[in-house]
């Protein structure tokens, strides 16, 4: 059975898709862009916007049950690889359990930030 994770806390979807799914005691989440949920804004700059993206995995992953440290697999994307260092600076203080990671530089990202992140964790 599946489980449609839903929170207010992270940004609601701007496409057809969940902002996760729970199966099987794992959690997949779709790619979390830094919009705000407070108030849709996306903040300006790498670091700043890699700080929202992980405040926005954060609530989903508590509205999940789980935590980073249960984190087995993300994928990240980067608008420029140029980014690399101060992404992986803010990236590195939540992602402590250094889970295994594919990260790539994209052409284009949804709203044109700069950076998007999926998960995969163990409940
Ligand atoms: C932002 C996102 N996850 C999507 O699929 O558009």
């Amino acid at each position: 059975m599946k489980t449609v994770i839903d929170t207010k806390k992270a940004p609601g979807a701007i496409g057809p898709y969940s902002q996760a799914i729970v199966v099987n005691g794992m959690l997949y989440t779709s790619g979390q862009i830094p919009i705000n949920p407070a108030d849709g804004s996306i903040p300006e700059g790498i670091t700043a916007q890699t700080e929202q993206v992980m405040k926005n995995i954060a609530a989903i992953l508590e509205e999940a049950g789980t935590c980073f440290e249960n984190a087995i697999k993300t994928t990240c994307f980067i608008a420029d690889m140029g980014d690399f260092g101060a992404f992986n600076e803010v990236y590195a203080k939540y992602f402590t359990g250094k889970p295994a990671r594919s990260c790539v530089a994209v052409k284009t990202l949804p709203k044109n930030v700069l950076v998007e992140v999926e998960v995969i964790a163990v409940i």
